[in-house]
Parts: C-alpha cells; structure tokens; sequence
C-alpha cells in the first residue's frame, strides 16, 4: 500500500508534561520519602504565594495548618507505603499568612521512590461550608444558651473553631448611649473596664485584634471585640466570614437580651429588684432537695415589717415604698451570696439560709437582722424607726417539706410580733401611768 502523504508524528501528553502541568490550574508536587518537596509546578505560586524555587527542598509539612499537621502526617505515611488516595482534605499557610484549603489525590511512584500529590484550592468551597455550620452553629448556640453571658461563651467557642480566637470581649451598647462589656475571657487590652467609648473601630485596639459592630432589628446592639490565636491580623478572607457572622450573633444576642430581661421581669420584685414569690419557690425547691441529699441544715427566715400599714397612712404610700426597699437593701446586706432573700409580697420577706452549721445559726442570723433593722431611717431629713419581727424554721428539725417550713416560720413570726407588740403596750401604758402619776 501506498502511503498517501508525509507522516505526521503526534506529540504524547508525556511529551509535553512540563507545558501542560504548569498551565494546570491544579498542582504538582514530588515529594520524597523524608517529605521534602523535591519538585512542584508553577501553580503554587496561586496557591501557596511561593515561587517553585522558594519551596524546593523544603519540608511540605512545615507549610501545612498547626491543627491539621497529625492527621496529614498519617495520611502522608499511608501514600508512602502505597495507598493511592483521592480526596484528602487540609489546609496550608500562605505565604501572606492566610490559609488555604486543599484537596489532594496522591500515590507513590515505586520506580522513583517519591510521592507525587496534586493538589487543588478548594478554599472557596470549604469557606462556603463554613459559613453554613457557623450559622447553624450560632442558632443551636442561641437556642441552647440559658442566659446571655453563655451564649457569649459558646459564640466564642464557635468563633475560635472557626477562625481562631484566643481572647474575646462582647460590649452590649444600652438606652442611655453607654455600654457594658457583658463577656469578657482573656480579654485584656479589648475592652477597658467601665469605657463608655463607643466606637468599633480596630484601630482603638492591639495589633492582632479586630472589632466588629453587632447589628440587630432595632439597630446597634454592641461590639465584637476579638484577639487572633496567631497574634497577626486576620487574613482577608476569615475577616469576610467574622462580618458576615456578625449578623446572626447580633440578632442572636439581641433576642437573647430580651428573653433575659422577660424573664428577670417575671421572676423578680419590680420595687426592690429581690426574687419574687415565683423564684421564691423554685429556689428553696433546689435548696430542700440539696439538703435533703446532702443531709446539709437549712433555715428559713419569714420577716414582716410592724405596723407598716402606719408608715402609709402617716407618711404616704411614696414613704412606704422607700422603706420596703431600705428594708430589702438591709436584708440582702446581711445575706451571704449563697443564700436568698426574697419579697413574698406586701411587706413579707423571706431568707433562704443555706448550709447552717448549728440550730442556732438561724437565731444568730436573726439578731443581726434585728440590730441592722434597728438603726433609724431617713425620711424627709426626719429619722424613722421601723421594726420587724422575724420568725424560723430549720429543716429538718420543723419540718421537712415547704410547706411544713413555711408555716412554722410564720407562726414563729407572729407569735413573737405578739408579744413585741402586747411588751410594747404595756411599756406604753406604764409609762402613762408614770405620767399621769407624776401630774
Ligand atoms: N407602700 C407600699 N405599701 C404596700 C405595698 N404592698 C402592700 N402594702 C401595704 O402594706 C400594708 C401591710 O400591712 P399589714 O401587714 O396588713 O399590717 P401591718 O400594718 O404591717 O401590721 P402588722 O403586720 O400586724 O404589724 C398594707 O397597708 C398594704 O396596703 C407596696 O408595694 N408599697
């Protein structure tokens, strides 16, 4: 047969392997069995930001994310003794500090004893990933959180997986233009005690921190305070995904706030701030059921307020308020922080003591209430003279349900008001007899 023209000779993809693996958007890299880049294609310029010469003879695993350094030094191992692997996932430091997710396919040539790995930027798919945990994570968080200080806590949390924070400071601004920091941990430098500054700006902060304002519904909530783990500034890319977090954590602190304040609302005395009858209960429930486990002593202490019904008649319903609130004021002064002082309403306190060592604690405790009630008050520049009487029970020796408790306690008060009362009387009738006498 005749051949019909010149034969053309067809180049081989192995003929033009070096054109075509620098025009990859994917990168080679031949490692060698001490894990040193032994060559690599160009792309790793647009990948890691290094020349191929900068990362010749290099340990790969010196670029490779702190966190992620164990588990690629098993997965290199696993190559090297010949497991072909496509899709393992990590992440390398840029040259610029940033960091860049990859995903790799990887063998081992026998022949050459080297690896070779080519690897793929996969940042933009992971960042997306990333955004969507988080803000699940955020609203688990927000539904979980039983109050605003933890759910600060577990933003933090969420935050420092994400991109790394080792310190954090949430400022909630208030009403009145000022603002509080409501959570600080390893805070130091983010946010002075008692600034009332208000301005989210990074350049009020240290190198390595970052402010974000918070926004929820109504507006401005606070501030996201936050120091980086690498002491450098955040990379361009975590700074997107912490402002566009920023978001949801402001609504989420914003509804948290107000659940917060709801429920202190319904738990707490509008005129002097104590627990109210509500938490009342659901406290010494906690404390009986302490007790009763632990074999601890409790006391109870019921306070009632002589005559006050007097203070509103003679000095008006204002007065009377303001000595309910003294009244409160003393009692939590006595109070150690373990224990509960609560307004059952009208003029009726109760004391929750916990952890009383002997029966006599409580009679202890009520002598220094009685001394602390005794000094005058001032009233329109005038001193007033309140008295209270003060009853007691001890669990277990009065009783050992709340109600048992309860009960003794208050008869324990008014028989001892009784016979304030009926000593006083008769203090006064002597005494206009004296008079009288004298006349
Ligand atoms: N100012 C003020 N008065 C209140 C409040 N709640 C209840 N009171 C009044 O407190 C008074 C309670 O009086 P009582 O406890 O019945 O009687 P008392 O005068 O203290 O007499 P004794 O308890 O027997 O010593 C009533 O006059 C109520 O109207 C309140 O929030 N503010």
């Amino acid at each position: 047969m005749k051949s019909v023209g010149p034969t053309i000779m067809h180049p081989t993809i192995a003929s033009l392997s070096s054109n075509i693996a620098d025009l990859l958007l994917d990168v080679i890299f031949l490692i060698n069995a001490a894990g040193i880049v032994v060559d690599v294609s160009t792309g790793c310029r647009q990948l890691l930001g290094y020349e191929p010469e900068q990362l010749k003879g290099r340990y790969l695993f010196d670029f490779v994310a702190e966190e992620d350094r164990t588990r690629t030094r098993e997965e290199a191992a696993r190559v090297q003794a010949g497991i072909e692997r496509i899709g393992f996932e990590n992440r390398y430091r840029r040259q610029d500090g940033s960091l860049v997710d990859i995903m790799w396919s990887a063998r081992r040539i026998d022949a050459l004893d080297l690896r070779i790995g080519v690897a793929r930027d996969i940042t933009t798919r992971k960042q997306a990933e990333r955004r969507q945990a988080t803000l699940y994570a955020i609203s688990e968080a927000a539904h979980q959180a039983p109050d605003l200080p933890s759910l600060c806590g577990r933003i933090h949390a969420v935050l420092d997986e994400l991109v790394g924070v080792a310190g954090m400071a949430v400022v909630i601004e208030d009403a009145l233009g000022g603002s509080h920091a409501i959570y600080r941990s390893a805070a130091e430098g983010l946010w002075p005690t008692g600034s009332r500054a208000v301005r989210w700006a990074d350049t009020l902060l240290p190198d390595g921190c970052m402010a974000i304002e918070l926004r929820g519904q109504a507006g401005i909530v606070g501030g996201l305070l936050l120091r980086t783990r690498s002491g450098r500034p955040y990379p361009t890319l975590d700074r997107e995904l912490l402002q566009f977090t920023a978001g949801q954590i402001g609504m989420a602190l914003e509804r948290k706030r107000l659940q917060d304040e709801l429920l202190r609302h319904a738990c707490h005395d509008e005129l002097t701030g104590l627990p109210n009858r509500y938490l009342f209960f659901d406290r010494i429930n906690t404390a009986l059921s302490r007790a009763q486990r632990s074999g601890a002593r409790m006391g109870l202490l019921y306070v009632d307020v002589d005559d006050f019904k007097q203070v509103n008649d003679r000095h008006g319903h204002a007065a009377g308020d303001l000595v309910l609130r003294e009244v409160a004021a003393r009692l939590a002064r006595c109070a150690r922080r373990t224990d509960t002082v609560a307004r059952l309403g009208g003029d009726e306190f109760v004391l929750i003591l916990e952890d009383l060592g002997t029966p006599h604690d409580a009679e202890r405790i009520t002598h220094q209430l009685l001394a602390e009630m005794a000094a005058p008050l001032l009233l329109d520049g005038a001193e007033l003279h309140i008295r209270t009487s003060i009853g007691s029970a001890l669990f277990p020796e009065h009783g050992t349900q709340i109600e048992a408790l309860l009960k003794h306690a208050d008869m324990n008060m008014y028989h001892r008001k009784r016979e304030r009362k009926s000593a006083h009387a008769e203090e006064t009738a002597e005494r206009a007899n004296t008079v009288a006498a004298a006349g």
